[in-house]
């Protein structure tokens, strides 16, 4: 019996790239590894947060680019562009990752994602709501909001023929709110591209993703850029799928290459039965954070 969830079995292909300070030459390193997942069967294709750009703050403002009005020139977003031509020579489903963002008209910038579908088109715009702003002294401080503006919308795409995907940015896999809200409204898969690092990738990165597979019953994908220790900074890596049941199903090392994941919407109708947190769930005691009122992109 198919499931209401995702509909038929899709290949998910996560692209674990290294990005370096060369932009054209980050693009035609993200067309290479797409078109190589695609090949190999993948439909639904993922590449890492900040993918075109070095990872930092200070790169931020020389490597944005300006997506309004949409569709943006190809001046304007050289980026923009190239995600929309490999979707469609892939056939494919793409994920874009994420890059610096630059809105003229408010003199903001943000880091956003696009996904696009296989004919090229534009599905969703996500601007990451959650900027990483931690200070962990003698190990690593990072602070996104002394350059970006934080994003106000979850996001939600509906893939047609197979169901709906929520996809979030890095440090918003923290944020077990926005997992939820996606969950409940249907979402199959969780997508977040993102780049922990050696401090905290070694003990969250994967546990956030098991945590909020088992929380909500769904898959949960995590793309990573490679590691650069060259780089100012140095990405965790282990892009990896967890399933409903919060099994680790494929995993990288840190090093570039690309994860393969077969999703099967009757694999989380099976955990969903076993286990009914959905039917157990007591919105008479606590209030459900998927209603109400939320700003959310369908
Ligand atoms: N880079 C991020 O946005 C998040 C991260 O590295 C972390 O939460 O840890």
């Amino acid at each position: 019996m198919a499931s209401d969830l995702l509909k038929k079995p899709l290949k998910l292909a996560l692209v674990q790239m290294a990005a370096g300070a060369d932009k054209p030459a980050n693009l035609q390193r993200a067309r290479t590894q797409v078109l190589e997942a695609s090949k190999a069967g993948a439909k639904l294709i993922v590449i890492p947060e900040c993918f075109n750009s070095p990872y930092g703050t200070q790169y931020f403002p020389k490597y944005a680019e300006t997506l309004l009005p949409s569709p943006p020139s190809r001046e304007d977003s050289p980026s923009f562009h190239a995600l929309s031509t490999i979707a469609k020579e892939a056939n494919a489903f793409l994920v874009g990752g994420s890059i610096p963002e630059y809105s003229p008209a408010t003199k903001k910038y943000f880091n956003t994602s696009l996904t696009f579908s296989p004919s090229g088109d534009l599905l969703a715009t996500h601007r990451k709501v959650h900027l990483f702003d931690i200070n962990i002294p003698g190990k690593i401080t990072f602070k996104e909001s002394e350059v970006l503006s934080p994003g106000n919308k979850v996001t939600i795409v509906d893939l047609p023929e197979y169901g709906k995907i929520g996809i979030a940015i890095c440090y918003e896999l923290r944020f077990p709110e926005l997992a939820m809200i996606a969950a409940r409204k249907g979402c199959f898969a969780l997508i977040y591209p993102g780049a922990f690092n050696t401090t905290t990738g070694p003990l969250h990165w994967e546990l956030l993703a098991r945590a909020r597979a088992v929380d909500n019953q769904v898959y949960v994908a995590l793309c990573s850029p490679a590691r650069d220790m060259d780089a100012s900074y140095h990405a965790w890596g282990h892009s990896l799928v967890a399933d409903p049941n919060a099994e680790v199903i494929a995993e990288i090392d840190e090093k570039e290459g690309i994860v393969y994941a077969e999703l099967n919407g009757e694999r989380i109708d099976e955990i969903r039965k076993g286990i009914p947190i959905y039917k157990h769930r007591r919105f008479d005691v606590y209030p459900d954070v998927s209603e109400g009122d939320i700003k959310y992109e369908e």
